[in-house]
């Protein structure tokens, strides 16, 4: 369902039912959070200017409400005016979906509802009565509208593709009352979908512009809480720490059933004593919910944020993320010896279950980059159910030495670590060839050499030897050559990637 073509053309996203705005025109990052978070606007004053109408040369509808070109005839929402008078004359076009477009409105989301994941972008109007959810090409339209051009430093390609959108979230089976942690919302396209699903939102996002937009978009949406911030220095690990105590709270809060509701009756008979106290029992605490992370991520950043995200496992359930096609399928790899094998993979392996779930034509962001993209999931062991190792910081410190001249044999390699003779023998030991290189060891065996490693060294050094406990997992599994590491996993090493759908 449209609005009526004559509101149409003023308005801005964030405008309100009564068409006035809400900060259209303001240089919204003055007022939001560095750093911090806080519920999606709530710490912002609403100013009721109305709009001024089209800037010149906007292109989009006419007022009659019919199209001229790609453009969908709105105003301009968060943009600042210092940013409105350097911006160039022709922005860059996008691509645009067939359908009727339809504008974003001030808390839109929040009264659709819908818990049902089928966030009705593409133009129809089942998440809302009155308005609904604008098509993620609408949106990007609107942001080119505005003058904003997508920054490649931020590594900003747009999806464009709603039906890709619910498939991500299907594909993270996200559902009412998760808990999810977005990586760079940007235009919100993503966001959307995710809270349409019923999940609670936390989104870090770096782009001042895009931050104080999606502040004013989503300013009446408690269930997204926005943090402006570089997502690698942010803080991560706390922001989710917090996600997951607030959840525990709110689960705690009383929620008083309708019998226990004082009445008008001055003494409660024995039955209704009864009952009170049976009522009154203790509810069970409530079990932490782990955080899923969902995100369309900026290429370069990926590196950096797997690296602070797959050691989270206690915390994160698993993770999912639009990659590089070529990055996703290295990181998916399973079986060592080819070039591809690297120390991203040990370590991939060591915390979770990686998936590449399918591939994304590169024409389905805007602006288009110069590869495909993919799906892959991440889904992440918590530490009990890690192979068991010494010193998870020793096994990676191995792991990344040994790759780091991958050609040389590890005796070589390892030098600065270990002595060529304290490798030959530790490789010996755990059954592995003494000419080996890194490229041909499987995460198991990186772990069997680990654990020899370390006994060697405890042993030279006449340390006590390592808990009878941890020995015994070690040994439940022994990797090649009964060089111990125990392993709730290895079935998983050699196993092929799975099967791939191509969008
Ligand atoms: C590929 S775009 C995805 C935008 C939107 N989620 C979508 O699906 O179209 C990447 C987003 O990450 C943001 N970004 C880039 N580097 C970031 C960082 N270090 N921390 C947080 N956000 C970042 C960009 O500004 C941009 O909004």
């Amino acid at each position: 369902m449209s609005l009526p073509a004559s509101l149409q053309h003023h308005r801005c996203p964030a405008a309100g039912p009564s068409g006035r705005h809400a900060v259209c025109g303001q240089t919204a990052p003055a007022r939001l959070l560095h750093g911090a978070w806080t519920a999606a606007g709530r710490s912002r004053t609403a100013s009721t200017t109305p709009h001024a109408g089209r800037r010149p040369g906007a292109g989009g509808s006419s007022r009659d409400g019919s199209r001229s070109g790609p453009r969908t005839g709105r105003g301009s929402s968060g943009a600042s005016q210092q940013q409105r008078r350097t911006a160039p004359a022709s922005p860059v076009q996008p691509v645009i979906e067939e359908g009727p477009v339809d504008v974003p409105a001030l808390g839109w989301m929040w009264r659709a509802g819908s818990s049902s994941g089928s966030g009705s972008g593409d133009g129809d109007a089942t998440a809302s009565a009155s308005r609904p959810m604008p098509t993620a090409a609408a949106t990007v339209a609107n942001l080119y509208e505005d003058r904003i051009k997508a920054k490649k430093s931020l590594g900003q390609n747009f999806m464009m593709d709603d039906t890709i959108l619910r498939d991500i979230v299907a594909a993270a089976a996200v559902g009412p009352g998760d808990l999810v942690l977005e990586v760079g919302p940007g235009t919100g396209n993503l966001t959307k979908h995710l809270l349409a699903a019923g999940a609670r939102v936390t989104a870090v996002e770096k782009d001042d512009t895009l931050y104080g937009r999606l502040g004013v978009e989503y300013q009446q949406v408690p269930e997204l809480q926005l943090v402006h911030g570089d997502a690698v220095k942010v803080g991560l690990e706390d922001i989710i720490k917090h996600m997951v105590e607030q959840d525990r709270l709110q689960q705690l809060q009383p929620q008083q059933p309708q019998s226990e509701q004082p009445s008008s009756s001055s003494t409660p008979s024995p039955t209704t004593a009864t009952s009170a106290s049976s009522l009154a029992a203790p509810a069970p605490a409530p079990k932490a919910k782990r955080v899923k992370v969902v995100a369309n991520l900026p290429y370069n950043i990926t590196k950096e944020l797997l690296q602070l995200l797959l050691p989270l496992g206690g915390l994160v359930s698993d993770l999912h993320l639009m990659l590089q096609h070529e990055a996703g399928e290295r990181l998916t790899e399973r079986t060592p010896g080819g070039r591809e094998w690297r120390a991203a993979n040990i370590r991939t392996l060591f915390y979770c279950r990686p998936k590449y779930r399918f591939r994304i034509s590169r024409f389905k962001y805007d602006p288009v980059p110069g590869v495909d993209g993919a799906l892959v999931t991440f889904a992440l062991r918590p530490p009990g159910a890690r192979l068991q190792v010494p010193s998870e910081q020793a096994l990676m410190e191995l792991v990344d030495k040994a790759f780091s001249e991958r050609r040389k044999k590890m005796r070589n390699s390892l030098s600065p670590l270990y002595s060529s003779e304290e490798v030959e023998s530790a490789l010996a030991a755990c059954g592995l060839d003494v000419d080996a290189r890194a490229q041909e060891l499987t995460l198991e065996q990186f772990a069997a050499l680990s654990w020899q490693l370390h006994r060697q060294r405890v042993a030279e050094l006449g340390l006590k030897p390592p808990a009878p406990a941890e020995e015994q997992k070690a040994e439940a599994a022994p990797a090649a050559g009964g060089c111990g590491a125990g392993s709730g996993q290895g079935a998983e090493a050699g196993s092929s990637r799975a099967g791939r759908e191509e969008r």
